[in-house]
C-alpha cells in the first residue's frame, strides 16, 4: 500500500493565490476521494489552472492548505511527482521530437512505465510514432501529452482540458480511457468547458467563480430542481383545454402550451402529478407523446451561478 493511502487524493483548505492586482484564487476549497474523478468548471479565468498548477507543485500558493496524496506539494515535490500524472493546458514538447522518442524519454524518467508502443496504440498514435511534435494535428498533440501523463502508471493524474480541440471520436476515446483510469483506482481531477464531458466522467463537480467555488456536487444534485419547482414536459395537437387539464391538478401547479402543440405543466411533479396528467390526457383522447419530468441541464446551472457576461 502506498504512504498516506487514507488521505484524500486532493485536499484544498483557504487556498489564495494573487498574481500583482489579481487574486486568481481567493479561498477555494475542495476535497477529492481516492479513485474519483472530480471535474473542476467555471469560465475564462476562473482560476482552475493555478489551482491545479498548485497541486501539482508547480505554483506556491500565497496562503491556504494543500494536501495531495497526503503530500504538501511544493515540500514533498520529490516524494510526490512519481505518483502523480500531469497533462498541462495545451500541452507541449520539443517542436522536433518524433511522438514516440517523447514518450520514451519520459518513460525513462519513471521507475516502472507502462509500455510506450502499448500506449501509442491505445491512443491511437501507432501510426504517428515518427511524426515530429509539430507536425501532429492539434488532437494527437492532445493524446501524446496525455500519454505522457500515464505513461508512469500514476495514482493520481491532472488532465487541464484534455479533450480541447479533438474531433469527437478522439474524444470518445480520451473518455473511456478516463472511465477505464478510474475503473482501475486512479484518481483524476479535469479541468474542463465541455459540459457533457463533465456529465459523462465526473463523481462531482466543483464549480469556481472569481477563484472561489460557487457550487460543488454530483450532476443530479446540482441540476436537481428545487422542490416545487420541476417540469413536465409533453407534445401533443395544438390548442388543447389547458383550463381543463389546470382543473384536475393539484393546487399551486401552472400549465402553458410554450408553442404549438407543446405543453408544460410547472410545480410540484410527483408521480401522482403524472398520473393526473396522463389519466386526464386518456380521458380526452390526447395522445401526450414525448412525456418526461425535465431536469435542468449543467449549462443551465453553470449560466445560471456564473452569469452570462463574456470573461475577459
Ligand atoms: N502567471 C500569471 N501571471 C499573471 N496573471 C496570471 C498568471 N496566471 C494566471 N493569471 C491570471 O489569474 C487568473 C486566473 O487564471 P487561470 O489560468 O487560473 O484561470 P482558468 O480558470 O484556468 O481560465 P481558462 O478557462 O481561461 O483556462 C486570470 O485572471 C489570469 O489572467
Amino acid at each position: 500500500m502506498s504512504p498516506n493511502a487514507d488521505s484524500p487524493a486532493v485536499e484544498v483548505r483557504g487556498l489564495n493565490k494573487r498574481f500583482g492586482d489579481t487574486a486568481a484564487v481567493a479561498g477555494l476549497d475542495l476535497s477529492m476521494e481516492r479513485g474519483r474523478v472530480l471535474a473542476l468548471l467555471g469560465p475564462n479565468g476562473a482560476g482552475k489552472t493555478t489551482t491545479v498548477e498548485i497541486c501539482e507543485g508547480f505554483l506556491r500558493p500565497d496562503g491556504g492548505h494543500v494536501r495531495v496524496l497526503g503530500l504538501d506539494p511544493v515540500g514533498r515535490a520529490e516524494q510526490l511527482r512519481p505518483r502523480i500524472g500531469v497533462m498541462p493546458q495545451g500541452g507541449g514538447a520539443y517542436p522536433g521530437v518524433r511522438a514516440e522518442e517523447m514518450l520514451r524519454l519520459v518513460a525513462s524518467c519513471t521507475a516502472n512505465p507502462l509500455d510506450p508502443g502499448w500506449l501509442l496504440d491505445v491512443l491511437g498514435l501507432s501510426s504517428a510514432g515518427r511524426t515530429p511534435y509539430k507536425r501532429l494535428s492539434g488532437g494527437q498533440q492532445q493524446r501524446l501529452s496525455l500519454a505522457c501523463a500515464l505513461i508512469g502508471r500514476p495514482e493520481l493524474v491532472f488532465l487541464d482540458e484534455p479533450t480541447a480541440g479533438m474531433d469527437p471520436q478522439a474524444r470518445r476515446l480520451v473518455w473511456d480511457l478516463i472511465t477505464a483510469l478510474r475503473a482501475d483506482g486512479v484518481s483524476v481531477l479535469l479541468t474542463t468547458h465541455l459540459m457533457d464531458e463533465a456529465e459523462a466522467l465526473a463523481d462531482r463537480i466543483v464549480i469556481v467563480d472569481h477563484g472561489r467555488p460557487v457550487a460543488d456536487g454530483t450532476v443530479a444534485e446540482l441540476t436537481a430542481a428545487p422542490e416545487g419547482q420541476q417540469e413536465l414536459r409533453f407534445r401533443s395537437q395544438p390548442a388543447l383545454d389547458l383550463d381543463l387539464l389546470l382543473a384536475a391538478l393539484p393546487e399551486g401547479c401552472a400549465a402553458t402550451e410554450v408553442r404549438s402543440g407543446h405543453y408544460v405543466v410547472h410545480g410540484a411533479i410527483d408521480p401522482q402529478t403524472v398520473s393526473t396528467v396522463t389519466s386526464w390526457c386518456a380521458r380526452h383522447g390526447v395522445l401526450a407523446q414525448e412525456l418526461r419530468v425535465s431536469q435542468r441541464s449543467l449549462e443551465d446551472v453553470f449560466l445560471e451561478l456564473t452569469g452570462r457576461e463574456l470573461r475577459a
